[in-house]
């Protein structure tokens, strides 16, 4: 497989990349300066930096084949290549000593070896370099030509061809090399369990299945890659997706924050990208406290909290999530410490929070409600209006509500205490926290405000107005989220 060039590198300029003339080119047009001469390359530090130098370098030696632009059927073989590297002959009793002393230079990449043997004669070894680094024998760094002389090695380059396939290509470079030039290339992708979900563009889409094949390929684990489509069940949350590539299988198995959870992706909300929210939520609960989660989902704040000592009602409206929710919590061993409802997030607050909160008033423990469901959830605070008889007014142990919104506006914060505000018929202004949970696209962040129930708020005033707050049928379809 291998073959070794004994050929010295300081003809370099001409002959180097001869295996491999599309490498050539491109080395030329992303770093060579115009008289091609790669020694100029130091000279011009100012036009690109190092780090940007040594990037473009690096992937113009694992740049695919072009045959294989345009691919939509994955043919990991039309991937392998030959391409020409430096070589250092080493004697092998200072193999060791050389490597150490040579890492910045040598040849980097896992699944390549950067040692290999020398044909019929098996006391020396070639130890490969990176061509990004080495283009001559005065690539050398002082450090580096010392530690040659010291071990008694000439610094005489020779020619390798390595032998590169699909295995040693990162899925980016893969896919760079694949779909149509100057556009841009995505390899990003969430993972719930085995299933990878990525968010495609128009002009990715016709090599979706190559891409999820790809994906697959480069992350062991992953046997389902789909595809969310550009729009989100307005009440469930829950993406459209099709399989790009691997089996049909929706139901994940994920782990956060220690509890395990199982659910059908397809059918029901689950963000990876929330689990330090769910953490710093759940890090503020106290053994014996009580959690009221009116959005409740599969249950990554129900769950957690029971856990860790609360006691917990959860709902969900959508019937998967709640069902999934039952089967985490027995999942998890705590189905005695979280009750699960069935309900539209209003009608559980008027309901059974409503018949809880007397009695949970009275106690030690504090009552926390959280309310994610963040195109919606300010919304729903008007759910708290008057729920209670004045008589059973208390100025202590009132319910702590952790509520989230998105924004859009230029001052986030202002705005989502402000719908807070409109929302409760209170100004939340200086008794509320903020916090930022995260950037969910450009121009749009998920907050979080936690604030006190204002006993104003909470009990019914004399005043017949509080009472009779209908929801508005059209709050809860207005909804243009496309993007979480
Ligand atoms: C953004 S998800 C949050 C789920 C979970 N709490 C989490 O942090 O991952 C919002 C959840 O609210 C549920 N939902 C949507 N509209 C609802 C409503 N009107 N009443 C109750 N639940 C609702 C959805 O089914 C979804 O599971």
């Amino acid at each position: 497989m291998w073959r070794i060039i004994p050929r010295s590198l300081t003809l370099l300029k001409t002959k180097y990349y001869v295996k491999s003339h599309y490498q050539y080119r491109f080395l030329c047009s992303a770093v060579l300066p115009p008289d091609g001469t790669l020694t100029n390359l130091v000279s011009h530090p100012k036009q690109m930096t190092d780090q940007h130098q040594n990037s473009e370098m690096e992937s113009s030696l694992y740049t695919a084949p072009p045959g294989v632009r345009g691919m939509t059927c994955l043919d990991r073989e039309a991937f392998t290549q030959t391409v020409i590297v430096p070589a250092l002959r080493v004697p092998k009793e200072v193999l060791n000593q050389l490597v150490k002393s040579l890492k910045k230079v040598a040849l980097q990449r896992p699944g390549i070896r950067r040692v290999v043997e020398v044909e019929s004669n098996d006391n020396d070894r070639l130890l490969l370099l990176d061509p990004t680094s080495v283009s001559t024998p005065c690539s050398f760094s002082e450090a580096e030509a010392e530690a040659l002389q010291s071990n008694g090695v000439p610094r005489e380059l020779q020619q390798y061809e390595l032998r590169l396939t699909y295995d040693n290509l990162k899925s980016e470079e893969v896919l760079r090399a694949v779909l149509p030039e100057g556009r841009d290339v995505t390899s990003g992708f969430s993972r719930v369990g085995h299933i990878a979900h990525m968010n495609l563009r128009e002009h990715q889409l016709p090599y979706r299945t190559l891409i999820g094949q790809v994906i697959m390929d480069k992350n062991p684990g992953v046997t389902c890659v789909v595809n969310k489509t550009n729009t989100i069940d307005s009440t469930y949350r829950n993406f459209k997706m099709e399989v790009m590539a691997g089996e049909e299988n929706m139901v994940a198995k994920v782990r956060e924050n220690g509890a395990t959870y199982e659910f059908d992706f397809s059918r029901v909300y689950w963000n990876p990208r929330l689990s330090t929210e769910h953490e710093r939520v759940v890090g503020l609960l106290k053994r014996g406290d009580i959690v009221l989660d009116v959005f409740a989902g599969v249950g990554p704040f129900a769950i957690p909290a029971a856990r860790r000592g609360s006691t917990v009602l959860a709902n969900d409206l959508n019937p998967e999530s709640h069902r999934w929710l039952q089967h985490n919590c027995k999942l998890n061993k705590v189905e005695r410490k979280v009750t699960t409802f069935n309900l539209d997030g209003r009608a559980f607050i008027r309901g059974p929070v409503k018949q809880e909160l007397p009695s949970l008033l009275k106690g030690d423990a504090s009552v926390h409600v959280v309310m994610n469901l963040p195109a919606l959830a300010l919304e729903f605070l008007d759910a708290f209006r008057g729920l209670l008889d004045q008589g059973l007014c208390c100025d202590v142990n009132l319910p702590q509500v952790h509520c989230y919104g998105f924004s859009k506006k230029d001052d986030p914060q202002r705005d989502v205490v402000e719908r807070a505000s409109d929302s409760l018929g209170f100004s939340l202004e200086g008794r509320c926290s903020v916090h930022l949970v995260r950037n969910v696209a450009p121009n749009k962040e998920m907050m979080c405000v936690s604030f006190t129930i204002p006993k104003e708020v909470l009990f019914r005033s004399e005043s017949p107005q509080t009472e009779t707050i209908e929801e508005p049928a059209s709050k809860r379809q207005k909804c243009d989220e496309t993007t979480d």
